[in-house]
């Protein structure tokens, strides 16, 4: 069985980091921009530097702030600088839940051939299934019974290891609601590459 989205398949560029990259989403204008708060990540923000890239995004690119286990101050952080959404990696627990205001995308990073247990909450309202290891590049093992084990999902964010030249199979196979992409865009220093952003914006909307 396939999942059946009627609608087209939105676009979320993830690891915004400098205010070119901003004037990127701007200009190619995905349907969501991720901005990362996790210390060990080369794509991490203080809270300042969020607030700074936050106030020149278009309105029509929803932020999502993306997170590893995040405590309760973290929370009460990204709260405050008005994400309407939250994706969380690792543990997601009702703790959380309960805190968080906005909506959640849970992460599952998907380490051998099954899909990992997601938590099921009114909040949650989408899952973003990943590669084991978050922002790598690297995708997992796409197979047709992972892309079957995941019609049960009610909204599914697909990620890890896309870029301009597989987007369109993973489209195919996972008919996600979302794709979701970081280092596949990436200069290789630091920041988005905007031929490769556009490049893969151009895949998704044009079948290219
Ligand atoms: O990008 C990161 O460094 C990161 C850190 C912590 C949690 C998630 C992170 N990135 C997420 O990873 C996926 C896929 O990224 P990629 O295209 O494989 O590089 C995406 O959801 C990012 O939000």
């Amino acid at each position: 069985m396939m999942r059946t989205s009627m609608n087209r398949t939105k676009i979320k560029i993830c690891g915004i980091k400098t205010q070119q990259d901003i004037v990127i989403m701007n200009r190619t204008k995905p349907d969501y921009a991720g901005f990362v708060f996790f210390e060990k990540s080369k794509r991490h923000l203080t809270y300042d530097q969020a607030a700074d890239l936050l106030a020149n995004l278009d309105h029509g690119i929803t932020p999502v702030a993306v997170c590893v286990s995040p405590d309760s101050a973290r929370i009460e952080a990204i709260a405050r600088l008005g994400f309407p959404i939250i994706q969380i990696h690792g543990n997601l627990t009702n703790e959380m839940i309960e805190q968080w205001p906005n909506q959640i995308w849970q992460a599952v990073n998907v380490e051998g051939e099954d899909l990992p247990e997601i938590m099921s909450h009114p909040k949650i309202v989408g899952y973003v299934v990943d590669g084991a290891k978050y922002g790598s590049g690297q995708s997992f093992a796409w197979s047709k019974e992972l892309a079957k084990a995941c019609v049960s999902l009610p909204h599914l964010i697909l990620a890890g290891g896309l870029n301009a030249e597989n987007v369109c199979e993973g489209i195919q196979l996972f008919q996600p609601d979302i794709v979701d992409v970081s280092s596949g865009v990436e200069l290789p220093e630091m920041g988005k590459d905007a031929a490769k952003v556009e490049a893969f914006i151009r895949a998704v909307r044009e079948g290219a």
